[in-house]
């Protein structure tokens, strides 16, 4: 039970519930698609792979992966469930992740 609702499409009201801390730090939904996405921007390209490489491992655990594009410093990253064609607590929870990965990005 537990792992099916993992599964499935977030209903309207957890949308509302999970996704307002996560638009208000500054992902949106996107138009065409049952995803969100953010774009992150770092110091240089050290950083923003260094957060990758947390991400990453993160997204290893929870088999759950981010498509994401970087090119130096930048990392813009879109979040959705293949496996049921939209948005699912998998993405919230890899979202929260992410966006504690973003702010413990220190100079190496
Ligand atoms: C076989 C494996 O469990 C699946 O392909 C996993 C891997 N990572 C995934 N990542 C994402 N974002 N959505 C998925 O549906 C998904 N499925």
């Amino acid at each position: 039970m537990a792992s099916d609702s993992k599964r499935a499409k977030l209903t309207t009201e957890q949308r509302e519930t999970t996704l307002a801390p996560l638009t208000a730090a500054g992902w949106t939904t996107v138009t065409d698609r049952d995803a969100i996405y953010k774009e992150y921007l770092f110091k240089n390209f050290n950083q923003a792979f260094g957060f990758m490489t947390r991400v990453a491992m993160q997204a290893e655990k929870m088999d759950h992966h981010p498509e994401w594009f970087n090119v130096y410093n930048k990392v813009q990253i879109t979040l959705s469930s293949h496996d049921v064609g939209g948005l699912s607590e998998r993405d919230i929870r890899l979202a929260n992740f992410i966006e504690t990965a973003s702010k413990s990005v220190t100079d190496q």
